[in-house]
């Protein structure tokens, strides 16, 4: 698989950038961002503490949300890998992928203030369907695990 300097949710047309979890043309949302990298896929956040569950610890709809994007965004960035895009010589992506099902397990509280670091791996790809399996970790502890189940739309919206 090639790398990606450029993250795929800018590969994203703009006027399905609005996503609140990752669209680039949503002042208000996270931003978050998905690049590929070798056969994985990696993403940065970090929470501060408006996101507070228990004093010092994340929110688990923050942690399922960064899980939610990083899958969409990794779906759709293997999907393209299995399609044969080149993702370096393109402005935008012509696949579309939305969330169907997704898993949350929490392993251990998620801590405030710290980066955290999201991996996906591809698991399958079934026709319009894309498992992804991902971590998010905090200094290298597994705080939670996600599997998504991404769904190719039939046509472009
Ligand atoms: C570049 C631009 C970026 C695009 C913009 C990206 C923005 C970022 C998105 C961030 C992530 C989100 O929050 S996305 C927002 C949250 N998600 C949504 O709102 C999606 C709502 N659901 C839907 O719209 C629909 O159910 C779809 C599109 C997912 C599927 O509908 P469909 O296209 O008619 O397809 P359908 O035949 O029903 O299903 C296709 C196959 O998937 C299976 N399938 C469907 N749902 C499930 C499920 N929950 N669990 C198991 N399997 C399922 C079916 O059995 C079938 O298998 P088989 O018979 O083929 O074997």
């Amino acid at each position: 698989m090639q790398n990606k300097s450029k993250a795929i949710q800018d590969l994203y047309p703009d006027e399905l950038a609005h996503c609140y979890g990752c669209g680039k043309n949503n002042p208000f949302g996270y931003q978050l961002k998905t690049y590929l990298v070798g056969d994985e896929t990696i993403a940065h956040f970090t929470p501060d503490e408006k996101f507070t569950a228990l004093p010092g610890s994340v929110y688990g709809g923050l942690v399922a949300s960064l899980l939610d994007c990083h899958g969409t965004g990794s779906a759709a960035a293997f999907a393209c890998v299995a399609e044969n895009i080149d993702l370096e010589n393109t402005e935008t992506i012509p696949v579309r992928c939305v969330t169907a099902s997704l898993k949350v397990d929490f392993k251990a509280p998620t801590p405030m203030g710290t980066e955290l670091e999201l991996i996906g791996k591809l698991r399958s790809i079934e026709g319009r369907k894309i498992w992804v399996d991902m971590t998010l970790s905090a200094k290298g502890i597994i705080c939670a695990t996600g599997e998504i189940l991404a769904i190719k739309l039939k046509s472009n919206v």
